[in-house]
């Protein structure tokens, strides 16, 4: 067994088997104690929430506490695995809402049949928690799920893969069309994928001022075109009236590659075809659609980005979703919305022009960090990501009315 694959499981294993762990926030120490934390003093704090249920937020852990749920449909890049496979990721965003954050996080592992049964059971738990993660679940059923979710819940609902995916990628894409001397009006893009992340990369980045008809999408059968018959409603979004249909097609002359598909699925030779300072973004986990050397050989004149924390450029979603609930959750946003995403993007991008402090350095093993070709995208242990993008996702809740909270906490500068 590699030396790297018995260190993963010995971490997950060791000390205690998995990542989190429930801890008491009050004294429990004495009768008295007891008599006050469980009956007769516990009826107190419920007939205030059942006279007034945002009385919950007052009294119980809910307002800080933020459930990821995934049924196990599409592990990272790994595939439908399963709902319980997929808890050692889902425990680890939970590790992440609270090492970065301060969140309290719980995962929940949903076996269904239906999408609607998947649905009808996160709706009945959300009112739980004050927000909800989804994660890891496959397209389209996801498109579905969120949309139906949103409606249904007083909570915030929020799937990491599409909306974390995007903020993040578009925040780091900004960042380096800058570098390159590229308009984002004028690029031609490559999307390998066409998943929840893929679909929503691209609306982002439209969003953001890329045209629809310069972006090439590509699922296992090719670049989605407007003469493929049986596109999902998703996928004819995408559907680009053009005579290309390979890989290749689309990369000659490219400008942005995005990958959110599978390992090594971009061979060097594509990446040859692609104009003058490209940008590519081989985003699939844990292995990226090309390595970074192999890449760099083939080309000395771009930016490259993957998912993973062990190379340059890290375009993780981690750098986002921490950090939305925070804002969304201290303002009590009862949803994420564009304005906020927005927000994050530009909040995002800000952190990465600043000086980088020594702790920063220390922390991902760098000497030095500047603004550049391979500090495009902050560092998720930087702890200035926090205040920056939490207050300003609340400011934009505050200003776009979706807050219930119309101030900023005091701990906010
Ligand atoms: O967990 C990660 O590293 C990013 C992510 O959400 C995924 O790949 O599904
Ligand atoms: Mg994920």
């Amino acid at each position: 067994m590699s030396d790297f694959r018995q260190r993963a499981l010995d971490y997950h294993e060791l000390p205690k088997p998995g990542k989190i762990s429930v801890e008491l926030s009050t004294s429990a120490a004495t009768v008295d104690d007891l008599a006050l934390a469980y009956s007769p003093g516990v009826a107190e704090p419920v007939r205030e929430i059942a006279a007034d249920p945002n009385a919950a937020y007052r009294y119980t852990a809910k307002g800080n506490m933020v459930a990821v749920i995934s049924n196990g449909t599409a592990i990272l890049g790994l595939g439908n695995l399963g709902p319980l496979a997929s808890k050692p990721v889902m425990e680890g965003k939970a590790l992440l809402f609270k090492r970065f954050a301060g969140l309290d996080s719980i995962d929940i592992e949903v076996k269904h049949r239906t999408t609607e049964e998947f649905i009808n059971t996160v709706a009945s738990i959300a009112d739980t928690f004050g927000g909800i993660n989804l994660e890891d679940i496959k397209a389209p059923e996801c498109f579905e799920i969120e949309k139906e979710l949103i409606k249904r819940c007083k909570v915030p609902v929020f799937h990491d893969d599409q909306h974390g995916t995007a903020i993040v990628t578009a925040a780091g894409m900004l960042n380096a069309l800058e570098i390159q001397g590229k308009d984002i009006r004028d690029i031609k893009v490559v999307c390998l994928g066409a998943g929840a992340a893929a679909v929503a990369c691209m609306e982002l980045l439209i969003k953001c001022g890329a045209q629809r008809e310069k972006i090439y999408m590509l699922d296992r059968q090719g670049i989605i075109h407007t003469r493929r018959k049986t596109l999902t409603e998703h996928k004819a979004l995408f559907a680009n009236n053009t005579d290309k249909r390979t890989l290749e097609d689309a990369m000659d002359g490219a400008d942005v590659f995005v990958g959110v598909s599978g390992p090594d699925l971009l061979p060097p030779e594509a990446l040859a075809l692609m104009a003058p300072n490209p940008i590519v973004f081989a985003c699939s986990n844990p292995d990226p659609e090309i390595k970074p050397e192999l890449a760099h050989e083939v080309r000395n004149d771009l930016i490259m980005a993957t998912g993973r924390s062990d190379y340059p450029n890290q375009v993780n979603n981690v750098l986002c979703f921490p950090f939305i609930f925070r804002g969304a959750l201290d303002v009590r946003a009862s949803q994420i919305n564009d304005e906020m995403k927005v927000a994050a993007v530009e909040a995002i991008r800000s952190v990465s022009k600043m000086p980088v402090p020594e702790e920063v350095l220390k922390a991902s093993n760098s000497e030095s960090l500047s603004f550049g070709k391979d500090y495009i995208i902050p560092k998720p242990m930087d702890p200035r990501l926090c205040k920056t993008i939490a207050s300003a996702v609340a400011k934009a809740a505050i200003d776009s009315g979706v807050a219930q909270l119309n101030e900023l906490p005091s701990d906010y500068e």
